[in-house]
């Protein structure tokens, strides 16, 4: 089980700075949904956290400094599923899958039983077996995303950094895909998902991070954070709250 713990971490890019002093401690065994407008530092944050951009402040994993951790280490500790990933290459599903196994290879070994059966059980999970002879460039955005939400659960990582992983999908592959996070999160995963539906966060995440302009401006259980004085500041819109066993709410207006 692994937890990452970011201490104020910063990022600055083109001469601006993007992502602001954030510090959390993300534990074991929770779904983590980070939030926020576009351009809010999102995506900068979980790159910083993985060690993909240059930033200020410190990240550890499992309490060891990231900086002294091998780029095989950390691929190994956290499963990373980048945002709107382009395909350049004509590689079967199936294959591209497999690159989820990289991690754990040697240089020039073969695939062991256990890679392809990680293979196989990632492929399942995602719904993509049925897909594992086409190639990947010649399928739908959705299908697609689901692909690469497959080789990133393909890692067996401790922990997965899903950055907008129900882009393009349709509602019910969203909730599968919701389903799916929260499941690998019940197993003892740590998993941070960058997501802008409101309503699916507030349903599944055990905690979320809102961010805004840069900086951390809430954090907690949806319930306690999803507020409406919070969606008219940090989105500038209203929404309807539902009762229910989990929290629901439903984005409604825009304020300005
Ligand atoms: N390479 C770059 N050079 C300069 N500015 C950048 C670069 N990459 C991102 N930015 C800026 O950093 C800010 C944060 O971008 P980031 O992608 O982290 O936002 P985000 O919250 O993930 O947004 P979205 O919801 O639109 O994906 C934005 O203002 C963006 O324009």
């Amino acid at each position: 089980m692994v937890s990452i713990v970011a201490d104020r971490v910063s990022v600055s890019l083109g001469g601006r700075q993007v992502v602001r002093e954030v510090s959390a401690a993300l534990t074991p065994g929770r779904l983590v949904g980070v939030l926020g407008p576009n351009g809010a530092g999102k995506s900068t944050l979980v790159r910083a956290l993985l060690g993909l951009v240059p930033h200020h402040g410190n990240v550890t994993i499992d309490g060891i400094a990231r900086t002294a951790m091998s780029r095989a280490a950390i691929a190994q500790a956290v499963a990373y599923l980048p945002q709107g990933q382009v395909l350049h290459w004509p590689l079967t599903v199936a294959r591209l899958v497999a690159l989820g196994r990289l991690p754990h290879l040697a240089p020039f070994s073969r695939l062991a039983d256990s890679d392809h059966a990680a293979i196989d059980h990632a492929m399942a999970r995602a719904g993509v077996a049925s897909l594992a002879d086409r190639l990947a460039t010649e399928l739908s955005g959705g299908e697609r995303a689901r692909v690469l939400l497959a080789r990133a659960l393909a890692v067996e990582a401790p922990a997965l950094i899903a950055d907008e992983p129900l882009a393009s999908l349709d509602p019910a592959h969203q909730i599968e895909g919701m389903e799916l996070l929260r499941a690998e999160a019940d197993a003892g995963r740590l998993v941070v998902a960058v997501l802008h539906d409101l309503t699916l966060a507030a349903r599944f995440c055990d905690r979320v991070l809102v961010m805004a302009e840069g900086a951390l401006v809430a954090d907690g259980a949806p319930r306690d954070v999803l507020t409406a004085e919070l969606l008219a500041r940090v989105y500038g819109i209203t929404a309807y709250f539902g009762e229910g066993a989990t929290p629901m709410l439903v984005p409604l207006d825009r304020l300005r």
